[in-house]
């Protein structure tokens, strides 16, 4: 069974030192929610679970296999959904599912798109181009994202932000869903998402003191975006 570890994370964005020390480990069917007020490092950890930004010490590894010497594996066992819109503008909809549909190698990307649209209650919105989306459908069609392309982590920040309390029901009952099929979750959010037997993880509990970091923190890192 393969387990999700990270063993002595420390993180600095810019010359910020953002936590230090930190452990998680999630088998398959796990939960972990990150909590922690803005600004502690929820985003930047689930950047560094995806392998989008290197951690600068400590180590990452899936099933006893340090993910730096796997990278490519990693990404495909991967689906990261920031808070960020990945949603292309002039693509409809159901061509925007059915792109990342293509790039995780489905048989049928446009079939994939349509059932996700399905599941995510929005149909309706295929033929829409992504600029005429509303915040939260561009929302529930990013989240599409993690059933037009399968993966078995998903990586999700603050993924309910801007749904309508029907859309946060149906996408607890997709996080149960897969979960129950083996599938992991990690998420950071502000809010009340249900995740039953989920772990919570307090970034603010790896917080550095004040004085461990040097300068003023907040040097933007180069070529970087949140
Ligand atoms: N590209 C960057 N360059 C420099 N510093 C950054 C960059 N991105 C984030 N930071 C800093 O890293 C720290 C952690 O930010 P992060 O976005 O991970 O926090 P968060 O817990 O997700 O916050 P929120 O709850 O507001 O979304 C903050 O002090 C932030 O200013």
């Amino acid at each position: 069974m393969p387990v999700f570890a990270g063993s002595e994370l420390t993180c600095l964005r810019g010359d910020r030192l953002v936590f230090t020390g930190l452990e998680f480990r999630i088998a398959p069917g796990g939960a972990l929610v990150l909590l922690g007020p803005n600004g502690s490092g929820k985003s930047s950890l689930l950047r560094v679970m995806a392998g989008l930004l290197k951690p600068l010490r400590g180590t990452l590894g899936w099933d006893g296999v340090s993910i730096a010497d796997d990278a490519d594996g990693h990404r495909a066992r991967v689906q990261y959904v920031g808070h960020l819109d990945a949603v292309k503008p002039v693509l409809t909809a159901a061509e925007n599912l059915a792109f990342w549909a293509a790039l995780a190698g489905a048989g049928d990307p446009a079939a994939n798109a349509r059932t996700a649209l399905d599941r995510l209650g929005v149909p309706h919105i295929a033929a829409v181009p992504g600029r005429y989306l509303s915040a939260g459908q561009k929302r529930r069609l990013n989240l599409a994202r993690l059933l037009a392309a399968p993966a078995a982590l998903w990586l999700l920040d603050e993924p309910t932000v801007a749904l309508d309390r029907a859309a946060i029901a149906l996408f607890e009952g997709l996080i149960a869903e897969h979960r129950a099929q083996g599938g992991m979750v990690v998420l950071s959010t502000h809010t009340d998402i249900a995740t039953p037997g989920g772990e919570a993880l307090h970034l603010d509990d790896f917080t550095p003191y004040a004085d461990e970091g040097e300068g003023d923190g907040y040097e933007e890192e180069e070529g970087a975006a949140a």
